[in-house]
């Protein structure tokens, strides 16, 4: 098989003594605070603040939010460094517009994930996208849908994880447009998984399949399979 050019190139770095030149040296930052510790929250807050000294954007997925009180003001902190994009789940971004503008309403259907998708966007000054069935990306005014995806994606673990650092890698390409680009990653990781999910018997091989997917999507199959709507 003929090898495409290669896309972005990831390093998951840690060492607050690092953060300075690998900041440097990145096109994008994607901060993931899944396996939060105080040190590490040092480093994260280190790299926003360097990431925005170069002007480079900078993405958060905020893992877990609303689970422990620790968790929910670190994250509160970070998103005062002025992410371009915040990549959750609905009861993610509900957590954190449940912690910020109004106490938490408990509820959890898309329509409710989108008030408060805006609303966290206007107040953070940052696009948001919630993942889920149709994943929803706006800037608090416009809003996008993206329909791509297979429901069995939600079955392996950390393929949020993964998205929010494929939308790190295409707002590195086009810092102008992150609401876009969040889009489009979106869009061409759901339909990594639909093409993947036709030979697939189960998460572990989806898991595979999707990823081989990824590698070879052409132009073809994404402008004829991507299903992105305004709102
Ligand atoms: N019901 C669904 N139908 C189709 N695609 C879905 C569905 N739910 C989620 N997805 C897709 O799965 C991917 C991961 O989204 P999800 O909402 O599961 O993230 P997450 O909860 O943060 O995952 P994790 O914590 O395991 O990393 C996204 O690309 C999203 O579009
Ligand atoms: C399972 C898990 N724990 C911390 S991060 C992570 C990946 C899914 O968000
Ligand atoms: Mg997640």
């Amino acid at each position: 098989m003929e090898e495409p050019v290669q896309g972005a190139s990831p390093a998951m770095v840690h060492a607050v003594e690092e953060i300075s030149e690998f900041t440097a040296i990145a096109n994008a930052l994607c901060i993931n605070i899944g396996t939060l510790s105080p040190e590490w929250i040092f480093s994260m807050k280190a790299a926003a603040v360097r990431a925005n000294e170069l002007n480079k954007p900078w993405v958060l997925d905020p893992v877990g939010v609303g689970a422990s009180r620790f968790r929910t003001e670190r994250c509160l902190e970070l998103i005062a460094l002025r992410p371009a994009v915040i990549r959750g789940n609905a009861s993610e971004i509900m957590a954190v517009v449940g912690a910020t503008i109004a106490p938490t309403k408990g509820v959890d259907n898309s329509t409710d994930a989108l008030e408060a998708a805006k609303d966290l966007a206007k107040k953070a000054q940052c696009i948001v996208a919630v993942s889920g069935a149709v994943d929803l990306v706006t800037d608090g005014k416009r809003v996008l849908g993206v329909s791509n995806g297979v429901s069995l994606m939600q079955r392996i673990t950390a393929t949020g994880c993964a998205v929010t650092a494929l939308i790190a890698a295409f707002v590195s390409i086009n810092p102008g447009r992150p609401l876009e680009s969040a889009a489009y990653a979106l869009a061409l990781f759901g339909l990594s998984g639909e093409i993947g999910y036709e030979r697939s018997s189960g998460p572990a091989s989806l898991r595979m399949n999707m990823l081989d997917a990824l590698h070879a999507l052409d132009e073809g199959a994404v402008l004829s399979r991507i299903r992105i709507a305004q709102i």
